[in-house]
This record gives C-alpha cells, sequence and structure tokens, in this order.
C-alpha cells in the first residue's frame, strides 16, 4: 500500500486496459433522499423491496389489494405510516407515475409487469420489474449493512441464490467493527474538514495522504474507540504534526487482535439499522442500466 493515491497505471508509458469492458453494471450507492418510490404488489418479493428501500430515506407508495397483501407487507405498512403509504387496490395506469422517481414491479402478472415497465420507459422512470429480468434498468443484491458500511453481492442477474451464499461468506469474514469504525471515520473527517476547509488543490491532497497514513497505520477496532475528545487530540498531535499517533497514545486501548472479537459485534444484515447514506464506504451497489448479460 502507498500513502498517497495509486499513480502506477497513469505513469505507465504503454495502455493498460481496464479490468472489466462491457458486459457488467454500474455499481454505486444511490442516494434516494426526497425521492418517492412506487412499489406495485405486496407479496413476499414486494416486501423484501420495502425493507431495501427502508434503509434508504426515500418515501413508499404500495399498491396492492389488501386480499394480495403478505404478512411482513402488511406489518411494514403499519409500522412506517410515516415512510410508506398504502393504497388497497391495483395499479390503474398513467397517472399512478405522476412524481414517482424509481418504480419496483413485484406482481404475479408477467404481461402487467410489462405494460408497467412500459409506461415507466415513456416516462424516463428507472424500473426494477422482479420477474423479468431483461426489462430491468437495475437489479437488486444481496446485501450487508452495519452503520454507514453497505455491501451489496450481484451476479448480474445470473445467480440470485449465489448472492445469497457469498454474501454470508463475506459476512463471515468481517470483524463486526467496520461499521462502528466507518461512524467515527466519517466524525473524523467532518472535523478534519472544518479545520483545513477547501475542495482539492493542495490542502485537499493533503488531507486525503494524512487520512490514508492513518487508516492504514490503524486495525479497525482502533476507530471503535474514538471520541470526541480524543478526535480533537488526534487532529492537534496528528494531523498539526503531520504524523500518526497511536490509538494508546490518545487514551485508548492497546489493539487487541480479531481473535478476541465478540459475536455480539456481529454485523446485522437483516435488521433495520440506522445509517448514514452520506458515509458510504466500501460499497457495492448494482445498477444495472445495460441489459446484457455476462459472458464470462
Ligand atoms: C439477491 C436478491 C436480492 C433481493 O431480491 O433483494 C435477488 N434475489 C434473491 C433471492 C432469490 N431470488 C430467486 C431465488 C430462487 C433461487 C434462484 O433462482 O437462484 C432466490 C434465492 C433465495 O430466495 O434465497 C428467484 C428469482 N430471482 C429473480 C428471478 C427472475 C428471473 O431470474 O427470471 C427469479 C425467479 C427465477 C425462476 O422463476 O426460476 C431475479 C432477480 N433476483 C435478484 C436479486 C436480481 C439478480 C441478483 C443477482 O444478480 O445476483 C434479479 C435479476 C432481479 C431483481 O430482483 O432485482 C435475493 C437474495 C437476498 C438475500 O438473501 O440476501
Ligand atoms: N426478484 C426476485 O428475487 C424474485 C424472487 C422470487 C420470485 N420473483 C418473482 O416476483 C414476482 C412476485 O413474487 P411474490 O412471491 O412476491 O408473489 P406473490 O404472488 O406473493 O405476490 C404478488 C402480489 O402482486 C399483487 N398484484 C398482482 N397484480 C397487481 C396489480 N396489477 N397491481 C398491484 N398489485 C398486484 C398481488 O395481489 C400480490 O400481492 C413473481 O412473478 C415471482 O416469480 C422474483
Amino acid at each position: 500500500m502507498t500513502d498517497g493515491p495509486p499513480t502506477d497505471r497513469k505513469d505507465r508509458k504503454t495502455f493498460v486496459p481496464p479490468a472489466s469492458v462491457g458486459g457488467g453494471s454500474l455499481m454505486i450507492a444511490w442516494q434516494l433522499k426526497n425521492k418517492t418510490v412506487l412499489i406495485v404488489g405486496g407479496g413476499e418479493v414486494a416486501s423484501q423491496r420495502i425493507e431495501s428501500i427502508l434503509g434508504t430515506d426515500a418515501r413508499m407508495i404500495v399498491l396492492c389489494p389488501q386480499k394480495g397483501l403478505h404478512q411482513r407487507t402488511k406489518d411494514l405498512v403499519e409500522h412506517y405510516p410515516e415512510r410508506i403509504t398504502y393504497y388497497d387496490r391495483r395499479f390503474t395506469g398513467p397517472a399512478e407515475l405522476h412524481k414517482i422517481d424509481l418504480v419496483l414491479t413485484a406482481v404475479d402478472d408477467p404481461q402487467r409487469s410489462r405494460d408497467i415497465v412500459e409506461l415507466c420507459r415513456q416516462a424516463k422512470i428507472p424500473v426494477n420489474a422482479a420477474d423479468i429480468p431483461d426489462l430491468c434498468d437495475f437489479f437488486f443484491g444481496s446485501q450487508i449493512r452495519d452503520g454507514p458500511l453497505q455491501v451489496i453481492v450481484s451476479t448480474n442477474g445470473n445467480g440470485p441464490r449465489l448472492s445469497n451464499l457469498i454474501r454470508k461468506k463475506l459476512e463471515a469474514g468481517l470483524s463486526g467493527y467496520e461499521g462502528e469504525a466507518i461512524k467515527k471515520i466519517g466524525q473524523l473527517r467532518a472535523q478534519l474538514k472544518e479545520r483545513a476547509p477547501g475542495i482539492g488543490g493542495v490542502i485537499g491532497r493533503k488531507r486525503m495522504q494524512w487520512m490514508t497514513k492513518l487508516c492504514n497505520s490503524w486495525e479497525m477496532v482502533d476507530f471503535t474507540q474514538l471520541n470526541d475528545s480524543m478526535i480533537q487530540n488526534l487532529l492537534d498531535e496528528g494531523w498539526e504534526k503531520d504524523r500518526v499517533p497511536t490509538i494508546e497514545a490518545l487514551g485508548g486501548k492497546p489493539t487487541s487482535m480479531p481473535s478476541t472479537v465478540s459475536s455480539t459485534h456481529s454485523a446485522t444484515p437483516s435488521s433495520i439499522v440506522p445509517w448514514t447514506v452520506g458515509l458510504v464506504t466500501g460499497v457495492v451497489v448494482s445498477f444495472a442500466y445495460m441489459k446484457y448479460r455476462w459472458h464470462a
């Protein structure tokens, strides 16, 4: 690992092609603040969509006849009335798309699904049809959430069950400290930007180099110990003097090795934990604008 941003590829004289060209999805962390998501259907898949959207700051409208509602969908609608507006009816037509930013269909009627996708295309609204991958503008994936940490495994439509299994393997490899560590790093970076403001330029480069050095030097668990006064101390003794103090020097406990990680710290992917959308780190979000399948 180098301290500064990687430069080796840019500096080479011969062209080194990117690792992957075409056939994949754009992996991004889509911010849905102040957006409205329309969910058509109320079955089990719709309930999973609702849980995914609940993790964001978007509002939801759910359309589904009462008799088709899955118990989980009922419970979610009942528990989050400020987030979800439910209408006991089927999708009626183009007027449903008024002021909608994103559409998810999860119905047991492929022709209706196709019709809704077509209306979304006309209205230029991104749409996911749970039953017809070829018509999706983007796919969902198997998710790990731990505070601001968001990881999503996508097989680009090839093998959803494998997404689930691979996600579980990745989850088992995490220490459980990541979410809390990222929150603390977010606080530190905010304080650092207040102390040394400015976008880009010399100051931006200096901030990036110092943050990179700090992240490379400390263990994940070290960051979880930071409190407000330790952050100030770290900026005084570290940033101001262009060095990286140890966590012990700031009054923290010495680093314990991963074997001491308690199981109570494990990430909780299925729970809806409060998380800060702006602090997305280590994120892989599959946003399949392209309809191509993976041929590798
Ligand atoms: C990851 C996950 C996220 C989520 O849904 O939130 C997800 N599917 C999950 C589970 C799952 N889905 C299915 C099974 C049965 C076993 C199997 O088929 O493998 C299982 C396994 C299970 O339930 O454990 C059946 C299935 N899925 C799709 C179709 C339609 C089709 O393929 O034609 C059919 C019916 C196929 C048929 O009729 O035969 C389509 C899609 N499912 C996707 C996502 C997108 C691609 C994801 C990727 O690229 O990896 C995509 C393309 C569209 C989309 O949904 O956006 C979630 C795991 C969440 C978790 O465990 O954490
Ligand atoms: N993407 C995935 O991961 C995935 C996984 C399993 C199944 N599927 C597919 O997704 C679809 C939904 O699966 P499910 O298990 O939730 O099915 P489901 O039968 O439990 O639910 C379908 C829901 O759609 C409602 N509905 C039907 N027509 C409607 C309309 N015009 N307007 C509003 N609501 C309407 C029904 O009342 C019902 O609530 C199925 O086609 C299934 O094959 C996708």
